[in-house]
Formats: C-alpha cells, sequence, structure tokens
C-alpha cells in the first residue's frame, strides 16, 4: 500500500512543473506563500493583464451593435446599445483609472471589477431580451449573449493565480451561473443547462492549470532575477526593492525595522592564499550558515563581494543586537585554515535611531560597519558612540567595543 503510494505520489509529482523546485510548489496552491518581491510583481502583472482585458472589451462590446442592429427592433436594439455603451465606459474607466500599484488587494479588486461589468451587462441584457418576442435570426443572436460566462470563465487562463485563488474565482462564476438559472426556472431547459454547467467546470479545470503554469514560470523568472548566483540569496537589485517595500509596510503603522549591515573580516586574504575557489566556498558556507539561524521574516541579501545585508522587520535594537550576538556567538562559519570566520557588523534600527528614509537606514549601519572595523573588528555595533557599544561574544573576538 504505501509502496503504491510513494509510487503513484511520484508519478503526480513528475506532472508538477519542472522549472520550479519541490520547495517552491507550495507557492502554485496559496498565495500566502509567496515573498514580498513575487507579491508584488504578480500584483502588477495582475493589474496591467485587467487593464489588457478592458481595453479588449471597451473595443468589442460597443462593435456588436452594429450585429444587434441588423437583427433585433428598433426598441430592443436601443436599450441593448445603451448597457452596450455604459459597459464600454466601465471598461475604459478600469483601463484608465487603474494602475499596477504592487498591492495584491487592489490586484483583486481589479479583477472583480473587470468581472462585475459584462456579469452585469449579461444580466440587464438577459432580462430585457427575455420580454421581447424573437424571431429565429434574432434568437439564435440572443443566445451568443449567453456564452458571456463561458468567456468569463476563460478568462481566468490570463492571469497568473494560486490554485486557492483560481478556486474562489471559478466557485463564484459558478454560483452566478446556478442563479441565472434558478431566475429562469420556470422556463428552464434542464438538459442544456446541466451540460452548459458541466462545460463551465471543464473550462474552470483548464482554467486553473493554464494560470498556475503561468504562476509558476513567473516563481522560476522572479527567483533567477532576484537570486544572487553564487550563494544563491537575495541579490542587490532586489535588496533595495526589499527594502523599500519592508520600509513602507512598517512606516504604515511606526512599526520596527533593523538593518545589520555585515562586513567579512579580511576576506582578501582567504582568495590570496587559497584562491579565488576557496573563498567562494567561504562566502557559499557563511549565507548557508546564517540563513540556517534566521527567522523566516528576516530577510538576508548580498550587498557586495563579502558584504551582505540583513533586515529584520518588526525588531527593535535590542532585541536586533541580541539575536546578531547569539548568532555571532555560534560562529559565521570557517576560514579555509580552520580558524572562525568573523565579521564587523552596524546595526541601525528605524525608531531608535530616529531614521526617515531607508537610504539613511542604510548609510547609519554602513557607518557603523566602518566604526566596527576601525574598533578591531568582529564586533556587532549599534550606536555611533563607542563608549555604549557592546561587545560579540564571538569565539574569536579581537577587541572589545
Ligand atoms: N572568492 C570571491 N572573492 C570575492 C568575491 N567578491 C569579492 N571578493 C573579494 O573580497 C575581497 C574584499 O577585500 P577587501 O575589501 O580588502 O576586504 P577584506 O580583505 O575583507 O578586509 P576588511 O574588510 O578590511 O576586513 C577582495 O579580494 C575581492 O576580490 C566573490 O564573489 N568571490
Amino acid at each position: 500500500m504505501t509502496t503504491l503510494f510513494v509510487a503513484l505520489s511520484k508519478r503526480l509529482s513528475s506532472l508538477l512543473p519542472s522549472e520550479l523546485h519541490a520547495s517552491e510548489m507550495p507557492q502554485l496552491l496559496l498565495p500566502q506563500r509567496h515573498s514580498l518581491l513575487l507579491s508584488q510583481r504578480r500584483a502588477m502583472m495582475i493589474i496591467n493583464r485587467v487593464r489588457l482585458f478592458a481595453f479588449l472589451f471597451a473595443v468589442l462590446t460597443p462593435l456588436w451593435s452594429i450585429v444587434d442592429f441588423m437583427v433585433f427592433s428598433y426598441p430592443l436594439w436601443t436599450g441593448l446599445a445603451m448597457f452596450r455603451l455604459l459597459a464600454c465606459g466601465a471598461f475604459a474607466s478600469v483601463l484608465f483609472m487603474y494602475r499596477p500599484s504592487g498591492r495584491l488587494t487592489d490586484a483583486y479588486l481589479a479583477i472583480a471589477i473587470l468581472f462585475a461589468i459584462p456579469t452585469l451587462f449579461y444580466i440587464a441584457s438577459h432580462t430585457l431580451l427575455r420580454g421581447h418576442e424573437l424571431t429565429q435570426f434574432s434568437a439564435a443572436v440572443a443566445t451568443g449573449y449567453a456564452f458571456l460566462p463561458f468567456v468569463l470563465m476563460a478568462g481566468l487562463a490570463i492571469f497568473p493565480l494560486t490554485l486557492l485563488e483560481n478556486l474562489l474565482l471559478a466557485t463564484l462564476l459558478l454560483i452566478a451561473q446556478g442563479v441565472a438559472g434558478y431566475m429562469n426556472w420556470s422556463t428552464l431547459n434542464w438538459p442544456s443547462f446541466a451540460g452548459g454547467f458541466w462545460l463551465l467546470i471543464l473550462i474552470a479545470g483548464v482554467t486553473a492549470l493554464a494560470s498556475m503554469s503561468q504562476l509558476a514560470f513567473m516563481i522560476a523568472l522572479v527567483r533567477q532575477a532576484i537570486r544572487d548566483p553564487l550563494t544563491g540569496i537575495l541579490s542587490r537589485g532586489s535588496g533595495e526593492e526589499i527594502l523599500d517595500l519592508q520600509w513602507n509596510l512598517v512606516d504604515r503603522s511606526n512599526g520596527t525595522l533593523a538593518l545589520a549591515f555585515i562586513d567579512l573580516d579580511h576576506f582578501k586574504s582567504i582568495n590570496d592564499t587559497y584562491g579565488h575557489e576557496a573563498g567562494d566556498r567561504t562566502l557559499r558556507n557563511f549565507t548557508e550558515t546564517l540563513t540556517a539561524k534566521l527567522r523566516s521574516s528576516d530577510s538576508l541579501l548580498r550587498w557586495g563581494g563579502e558584504e551582505f545585508l540583513l533586515l529584520m522587520p518588526n525588531t527593535d535594537l535590542a532585541q536586533a543586537n541580541r539575536a546578531l550576538q547569539r548568532i555571532v556567538s555560534n560562529g559565521l562559519g570557517q576560514r579555509p585554515d580552520g580558524k572562525p570566520l568573523t565579521a564587523s557588523i552596524g546595526l541601525a534600527e528605524r525608531c531608535h535611531d530616529r531614521i526617515r528614509t531607508p537610504q539613511e537606514l542604510l548609510e547609519r549601519a554602513d557607518q557603523r560597519m566602518y566604526l566596527a572595523k576601525s574598533n578591531g573588528r568582529n564586533q556587532v555595533v549599534c550606536s555611533d558612540s563607542p563608549e555604549t557599544q557592546q561587545a560579540t561574544d564571538a569565539p574569536a573576538l579581537t577587541a572589545s567595543v
């Protein structure tokens, strides 16, 4: 039984997108698993796609009035044309008024508005058409209006969505279709309604696969774009973005944000004595050691050659200092000669240091890192006045601070 289960799960996992690492798979299921940067990029992409969709519909919706004009009587055509113009105006407003903000809540709202417009148009036009006697040709055109829910369901495929988001949106569309059926209860053609409903479920399945595949590509691309190829941690470009994002998040609640500027000590001598390869291994070993000791909300990024930034949101200066002392005293890894690897660390905190911009936070931590270097290295400096510095418990501490 267990062997069968293992074989089956192996088979199933081979169906998952190969561009993702195994640890990234949960990101296809739930948006909560996404990093800040991925959420931001996804939110921008969703809003851009909403605007594209809105543009297409703003053009196509009024154009169909030409067909309506040829098949429907004058009063019916005028009513439909008015609804079409209203829908066109609503799509155009979405197109011009929405701008990518990077916030997922805005992206969800944009999708909701985009889908609400055709749904309202569908209900209004259906109500109007129901009150009229239609000839064979105009009845055929009127039936075309019933395809709108299918177009909306298929439209979900253009967004990079998680399975949970897909399920929620598809369920809403299925409920809307169910309500439409309930409203036409007395005249409902059951076999054709059930067939249509089943078709909608099939389209929802295909759509979920399409939008999750897009999401998988996006996760892989974002990973490649934001990771430092040598160490696999965040690179400098994404670091600046993350610093701004974290700053904006804590700024709203006037929360704490600690930043440590970490510079490895005497790194050049490793390269000079043992070669560049050994230097690379030491860097990788350092980031692995440090990453294993961090909280999941902390972000470690490579700022330059042997310089790193550690961002600790919702952490005050004392907490951050304690965390760093603990990390340093447990060791940052080894130099190729077996001696402990040490670092000079400058620590600054947004509230404690009364800092007003992310750049200022970075500069303050950088200045304190230089202070740590000039004080003898292998220490954490968290103040600008030397007498209030705190010593680390690091094994190879060279000077008190
Ligand atoms: N192996 C390796 N070395 C690198 C990499 N990036 C930068 N470096 C080296 O890191 C060294 C940094 O040297 P310095 O800036 O003099 O700093 P240091 O020797 O650590 O001295 P202090 O910071 O004053 O303690 C240089 O020799 C760079 O070539 C890298 O990706 N791999």
